[in-house]
């Protein structure tokens, strides 16, 4: 599992702009997707060859004690908890203050590790930066400059050692597509468990070795095999599943990351709700295949569904690759045609795309609209080959490609989709241009 990384500090130490450096890699991936726009607190990220998640605690303030502020407190305080590793952020220009004072007596009762790491250290001796520091109590401080860069990678390199470099989900013939099923609180996600795995359908299965671990629920249904990723704290109560923990993103950023493919379920009676938003992107940014279930549908009338269509269109119309399905979890309509194009899914995110074919439909992309002059030169594709699964990643091989728009890239988008009927899963495109072999755009 993909370690998680919690930013701590007072404000204004520079959460938010470690923040933005940490996640700026996947930011890229999915820029200008009409309609998405990022969760500011929980990101995906990439350093060296290490993967992670990123929570920012920024505005969540552990001193407060009511109102909108107590609430960010409690949402510190679950991040604190889910925290892997923790980065006590302190402000190398400031200088130590009673305010981190009172943060770092909080850290330490937490029991998780915690690096203490000096921002702003730009320009700043080093031993000058830290002196100061030492006194909080969690040994030599780490002088980075987010806003600049400096010491970033050395930093996530130091932080991660302990974590063993984690793949992407490997699924085998036998236990099928990992599954994990998403979205906020109260959604009916147990209710599609319960419908989906109901008792007689699991087969036997281990609890993990570690808390770390998401558990594995393997099932099967119509003959398939699936399994079930869980990190919510899913539990067997008698007969069915239940939640036993409370609603986390954390968790759910983590089964994100350990499915194959996500069910993102939406609730037919509420309205789309900027968390849907945000559990959509997350599963656009970590690449997985994607069906989205829209439940409660027994509980609606004609005119609601009406406007929930609209509403569906304008908010999460940046799902546009992902099947929808009207479902009941509780009179279990709909179930078996969403694990169809959970399938279906599957089987698109894990496409072989030959060399040959890649290339003959980019050439004939480009023979029905030629990429846009750049200055005096104009970007030059020479030819595709496939670069990974799940999702499926087409490297392009050519001249001037960092010059490509992302119009142009979203044109190619399409036709690779529309070409090898790629439903139900994102696609990215990598460019490699002679000049500069590592230059990637999505
Ligand atoms: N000199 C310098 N300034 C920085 C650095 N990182 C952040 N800043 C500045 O510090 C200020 C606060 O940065 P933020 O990232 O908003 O701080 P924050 O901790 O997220 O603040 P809250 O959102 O209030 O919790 C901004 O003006 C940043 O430009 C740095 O490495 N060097
Ligand atoms: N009418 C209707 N109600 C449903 C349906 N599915 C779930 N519910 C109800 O919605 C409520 C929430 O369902 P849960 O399955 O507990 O939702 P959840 O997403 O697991 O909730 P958390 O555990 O809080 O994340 C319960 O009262 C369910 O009975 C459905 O298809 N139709």
């Amino acid at each position: 599992m993909k370690p998680t990384i919690v930013l701590v500090g007072r404000p204004n130490v520079g959460k938010s702009t470690l923040f933005n450096r940490l996640t700026r890699t996947r930011d890229a991936l999915v820029a200008d997707q009409p309609g998405l726009t990022r969760d500011r607190h929980y990101g995906i990220g990439r350093v060296g060859d290490r993967d992670y998640l990123v929570v920012d605690t920024a505005g969540f303030d552990p001193v407060a004690k009511d109102g909108i502020m107590h609430e960010m407190a409690r949402q510190a305080e679950q991040a604190i908890a889910e925290a892997d590793v923790l980065l006590f952020l302190v402000d190398g220009r400031a200088g130590r203050t009673p305010h981190d004072e009172q943060i770092a007596a909080r850290l330490r009762r937490s029991g998780r590790p915690v690096h203490l790491v000096v921002n702003k250290a730009e320009g700043l001796e080093r031993s000058l930066a830290s002196a100061d520091f030492h006194a909080l109590g969690f040994g030599a401080p780490l002088p980075v400059s987010a806003a600049h860069g400096d010491g970033i990678k050395q930093l996530i390199d130091l932080v991660l050692a302990p974590f063993p470099l984690d793949d992407d989900p490997q699924s085998s013939e036998d236990s099928g597509p990992a599954v994990a099923i998403v979205g906020r609180p109260n959604v009916g996600k147990s209710t599609l468990v319960n419908t989906l795995i109901g008792e007689e359908r699991v087969i036997a299965f281990d609890l993990p070795g570690t808390t770390r671990d998401a558990i594995a629920i393997p099932f099967e249904r119509g003959g398939k095999n699936y399994t079930l990723i869980d990190t919510a704290g899913l539990r067997r109560r008698g007969r069915v599943f239940e939640a036993v923990e409370k609603f986390s993103v954390i968790k759910t950023l983590q089964a994100i990351q350990e499915a194959n493919v996500a069910v993102l379920v939406l609730d037919a009676s509420q309205d789309i709700s900027d968390q849907d938003a945000h559990i959509a992107g997350f599963v656009l940014e970590a690449g997985r295949a994607l069906v989205v279930a829209i439940n409660k549908w027994d509980a609606v009338d004609d005119y609601q569904r009406d406007q929930l269509k609209q509403e569906i269109t304008r908010k999460l119309g940046f799902l546009s690759f992902a099947r929808f399905h009207q479902i009941s979890a509780l009179r279990s309509d709909g179930v078996g045609g969403l694990l169809k194009s959970v399938d279906a899914a599957y089987a698109a995110a894990m496409s072989n795309l030959s060399t040959p074919q890649l290339t003959r439909i980019m050439q004939a992309a480009i023979a029905k609209q030629a990429p846009p002059r750049h200055g005096t030169s104009r970007p030059k594709l020479r030819y595709a080959h496939q670069g990974g699964m799940n999702p499926p990643i087409i490297v392009i091989h050519g001249n001037s490609l960092e010059n490509l728009p992302t119009s142009y890239v979203r044109y190619l988008e399409r036709a690779f989709m529309e070409a090898f009927k790629l439903q139900g899963t994102p696609l990215r495109i990598q460019f490699r241009t002679a000049h500069n072999p590592y230059a990637t755009k999505a």
